[in-house]
Formats: structure tokens, sequence, C-alpha cells
């Protein structure tokens, strides 16, 4: 049988729906199951061996498990999980989505979902806190379908409600879920598994689901190469006392040891150095040690270990870094870092928005996001919101492409002034989805508007009726007391006989004594005609109609219908005719 290394497992979810608190109930599982082999504490990481998971599971547990356990990264979050990135995608081979059952979908379980679809990270949905359902007993550390079973009907209800709640949600990201033990194909079907992170309700069969999803369908990914080259991602660079510039590391590939070369490769080059020192953490019991860490020679993936290493004071979180023994070596790596932030970072289009964010993962992710939401981007890079960046904004044809979107950065000094003189607007946040969500609804707003003056300099629809009896000058211009029979009158437009024939434009509209813009349906107003003599080209008891350019009729034939006054669309329609009298295709 093939060697698979452990699978890494990273927990997301919105703010105290419990992702600390399943992590710790995870780790402390060992409390249950005494007999089974311990946890192992990384840095950064928890493993739990196969045994132990089988002993929590008992007898739900499956044959052909061969995965060697799972390795839960310790710091839940987001911004943890898009920064933590191997070649060619997000280095939690597995993910477990955290939702608090009672409380459903919240911003930063959407967001969550984005990465995931972004990074096409399979995932499981713990449905967290089960014993916050009223009426719900808690039977602590069972399998759910046992505690299940022992519910009331109407809980048993209140739960499937809450299940069917987050089913709808998630279609509505194009996922389609189910409860875990109506699912028949784990590729297809998100599971949910209904868990209590506190009571440990449910807990098994989350953990059977990871283990399941890992050993099927992750096969291929988990095939470790004991003997090779050493691969990694670090999670975070820190002194340490007595140890100096230290990085905790995840290594997800191969061997490392004492001694290796090693390049690391973030948005800023890349750094060659080696291995000074591997640490793990020291087992609690061996408290007269007074580090707090143990050195060892070599570590096998996966793995959290502290790397002590001279020169990596500019490594950022969430760098790649792998062993080298050549100069090819390094340079192939080097190669492949820039064709990485290539991919992300050059696929733009010549027209669209900026996009700065803080790391690679929350690049390619907002990226992602952004084309989904039909968003053209123009430049994406990591780094603070620069001069450049407002100029190359402010660089576009279209204003609402006139932005610069900022995820997890700074506004350097003086740009907030230059954007201004530009018209170039800056929209900041560090959560992806309340970002996307202002850009996308200030977009909307600007296209709505913008429909709203097209419409409104549009001539519209209308029928007059002069009125004999208050003709008040015959030319130059005509002055007569008009009726509005349908639809809105402005100035400048012109006029059509019913006939056709053109009479006239209107150059001004008098309303008591008073100019006015426009007079509507019903009004009588006095209006100057340039361009005809009553007695001559009209009687002065005519109906008129507003002659609308054709282009204009096409539009209000197409979009504006509706939106007319029962009168004005028929009058409208009337206006349609005389013209088509001559040429049916008029306006069509
Ligand atoms: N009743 C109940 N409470 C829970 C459960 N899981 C978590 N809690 C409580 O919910 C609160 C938040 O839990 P955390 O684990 O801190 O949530 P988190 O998602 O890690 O929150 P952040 O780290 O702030 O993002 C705590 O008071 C927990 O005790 C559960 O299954 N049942």
């Amino acid at each position: 049988m093939k060697k698979l290394r452990t699978p890494i497992v990273a927990v997301l979810g919105h703010v105290d729906h419990g992702k600390t608190t399943l992590l710790d109930k995870i780790r402390n599982t060992r409390v249950i199951a005494k007999e089974a082999g311990g946890i192992t504490q990384h840095i950064g990481a928890t493993e739990v061996p196969i045994e132990l998971i089988k002993e929590i599971c008992k007898d739900l547990w499956p044959k052909n498990i061969t995965i060697p356990g799972l390795l839960f990264i310790d710091t839940p979050g987001h911004k943890a999980f898009t920064n933590l990135r191997k070649r060619g995608g997000a280095l939690a081979d597995l993910a477990i989505l955290v939702v608090d059952v009672n409380e459903g979908f919240k911003p930063q379980t959407e967001e969550a979902l984005m990465i995931l679809r972004t990074f096409k990270t399979p995932f499981v949905v713990a449905a967290n806190k089960i014993d916050k359902i009223p009426g719900w007993q808690s039977f602590e550390n069972q399998p759910f379908l046992k505690s299940f079973q022992q519910q009331d009907d109407v809980v048993k209800q209140r739960l499937e409600n809450k299940i069917y709640d987050l089913i709808g949600e998630l279609y509505k990201y194009g996922f389609s879920a189910d409860r875990f033990d109506r699912i028949r194909d784990f590729t297809r079907t998100v599971a949910i598994v209904p868990v209590s992170a506190l009571t440990g309700e449910g807990i098994p069969e989350l953990l059977l689901v990871l283990v399941g999803l890992a050993q099927r369908y992750l096969e291929k990914n988990l095939r470790l190469h004991v003997e090779g080259k050493a691969k990694g991602t670090v999670l975070e660079v820190k002194e340490e006392k007595g140890l100096g510039m230290t990085m905790d590391v995840i290594i997800y590939d191969g061997t490392l040891r004492v001694g290796d070369k090693i390049a690391i490769g973030g948005v800023n080059g890349v750094v060659v150095t080696h291995v000074r020192g591997i640490l793990k953490p020291r087992p609690a019991q061996e408290i007269r040690v007074e580090s707090k860490f143990k050195s060892v020679k070599e570590v096998t993936a996966a793995a959290g270990v502290k790397i002590v290493a001279p020169g990596i004071e500019n490594v950022v979180a969430g760098s790649e870094f792998e062993v080298v023994e050549s100069e090819e070596d390094v340079k192939k790596f080097e190669e492949r870092i820039r064709k990485e932030i290539e991919e992300v970072t050059i696929k733009t289009d010549e027209e669209g928005v900026v996009l700065k964010t803080d790391t690679l993962g929350s690049l390619e992710a907002l990226v992602n996001e952004l084309k989904e939401a039909g968003i053209p981007i123009k430049k994406a890079e990591v780094g603070d919101i620069d001069k450049r960046d407002v100029v190359e904004a402010a660089a576009n044809r279209d204003e609402i492409n006139r932005l610069v979107i900022g995820f997890n950065v700074k506004v350097l000094p003086g740009v907030e002034e230059e954007a201004a003189r530009y018209g170039v607007r800056i929209f900041l946040d560090n959560i992806i989805y309340s970002l996307l969500d202002n850009v996308t609804s200030w977009r909307e707003e600007q296209k709505r508007l913008r429909e709203k003056q097209k419409i409104e300099s549009l001539i519209k629809p209308c029928k007059i009726q002069l009125l004999k009896d208050f003709i008040f000058r015959r030319s130059k211009p005509a002055i007569v007391g008009v009726k509005v029979l349908a639809g809105e009158l402005r100035r400048d437009v012109k006029l059509i006989k019913p006939d056709g024939t053109p009479a006239g434009s209107v150059r001004s509209i008098q309303k008591a004594g008073e100019n006015i813009p426009v007079a509507t349906e019903g009004d009588e107003v006095a209006i100057a005609i340039d361009g005809v003599t009553i007695g001559r080209h009209l009687d002065g008891n005519e109906i008129l109609y507003v002659d609308i350019p054709e282009k204009h009729a096409k539009i209000i034939e197409r979009d504006l219908l509706d939106s007319l006054s029962e009168e004005a669309k028929k009058a409208f329609m009337e206006f349609l005719q005389i013209k088509r009298k001559e040429n049916p295709f008029w306006g069509r």
C-alpha cells in the first residue's frame, strides 16, 4: 500500500460560531480515549492519529482507511486560510466550515465559502451549537444520530428546519448540500454534520466524514514523498528569546533536515538560507526543561515545526519554501514563484478597477470574486495603495471603473487627496464579503443613476390640444393656450399634426405668467411656438403631438412603455401610427 501523508485541515467560520471551541474539543479527545495513543501537538497545528479517531468513532468505523490521521491547523480564520498557500492552491487539503445552526449564515460564513470555492477545497459544514436548540437533550460525546434519535419530535423538526435553511444558503453559492447521512456521493454534495463543540455530540461523525473525504477523494494529493525535498508554507515569522528570528511552518511534503538549504519565496523576492534548527513543542510532562521547544534533526510531512534560520527577517507569512540543492534548483524555484505571482496578477483587462491586497492568497480570492461579479480588473497586486494606483484607475474611460479596491492594505500618505483630485474612489475593507458588497452596490447605484439620466434626457410622448379661445399672438412666435392631454411637454421639442406634417417647435411654456420647464397631463398652459402662424399653418384648435426622434422612440417602445401612464402610452401608440403610415419600419 502506498504511504499517504496526513491531510491538513483548516477550520473556518463566522466570529463566535465556535471554531476555537471545536478545535479545543478535538484536541481534548484524548481524555475520552486514553489508550488509543495521544494527540501530538505541533507548532501551529494539532495532529490527531487515526487510532484515536477510530476510537472516537467506534462502531461507525469504515474499512480501508489508510491515512495516518488528520492535522488540524490551529489558527482558525480566513486570513490564515488565504495565507496558507502551497503550489497550485490552498495549503489545507480539507476544511471545516463552522456555522452556528441557530444563527445561520453570516458575512464571514459567506466569505469563507467564496474562499473555499476559489481554492476548490473540499469541505464539511459543521452545523454547530445543536445543544442550544430549544428542548435539546444533550448526550455528551455521542454520535449525532444516536443523540438525535433520543430527541422529541418537535426538537427533531426544529433542527431539520435549521438544516434546510443551511441547504438553501449553500445552494445560493452553487453548492448542493444535505445532512451527511442522506448523502451518497460526497463528491457532488457537501455534507452538513450537526454538532455541538461544547458537548461533543456529532464530533465522531464530523471526523468520520473528514476521514472519508480525505481517503476517497484526496488520495492522489496525499501521496507522500518521504524521501523528497521538503516543501512547506510559512505560518508566521517571529523572534524567540535566545533563538533569534524563527519561522513557524507547515511542511506538506518531503523530509526537512537540519543543515538543509532552503529557498523561501514571497511577493518581495526569494530568500535563500539554511536550516539551523528544527524545533517541536516540548511535551507538557517534561517540565524541568526550561525551553518550550525540543530540537530535532529531521521532520517528515505533514508537520508543523519552528525553523531557526538566518536572514529571514523579511520573510512574510504565507510564503512558500522548498529545499534546494543546487543553483539550478534555486532558479527553478524562483521561476515558479514568479509564474505563480504572474498568474494571479497579470490576467487583467485594458479597462477595469485596480485591486490591492495583503497577500497572494487574498489577491487570488478577490480576483476570482470580482470576475464572478462581472467587474473588470486592470491591475491586481499585493501591496499598499499608492499614487500610481490612483493614476491607473483614473485612466479608465468608464467612471464606474475608476476605483481602487483595497483588502487589508493601507492607503499611503497623500493618496486620498490625489484620488479626490482625479475623481477616483477608494474602497477599503478587511472582510472580502463586505468589500465586494460595497463595490457592487456602488457600481449598481452609479448604473442606475446613469440610466435615470439617460431616461430623463429622452424626449417623451406628449399630446396637446390647442385652445382656440386663448390665442394671444399669431406668429413669431405664436402664443396660444393648450391643454396637455397626455404625457409631458417640455421646451425645445418639435410638434407635428395628426397627419404627420410639422407644426413648429415649443420655445417656452408659461403657467400663470411664470416660465416653467415642464407641463404634465391635465395642465393648461400658454406656449410659444416658433415657425408657425396661426390662421395659416394652424387653425388654433388642433390636436398636436410631440415629434419624438426615432432613436428615442425606439428606446421608449423597448424599455419604457410600462413606466408611462395609460394616456401617455395611448398617445405614444397614436404617434407611432402617424409615423408608420409612411414608413412601417419607422422606429423598429
Ligand atoms: N452552547 C454552545 N456554545 C458553544 C458551542 N460552540 C461554541 N460555543 C460558545 O460560543 C462562543 C464562541 O465560541 P468560539 O469557539 O470562541 O468561537 P470562534 O468561532 O472561535 O470565535 P472567534 O475565534 O472569535 O472567531 C463561546 O462562548 C463558546 O463557549 C456549542 O456547540 N454550544
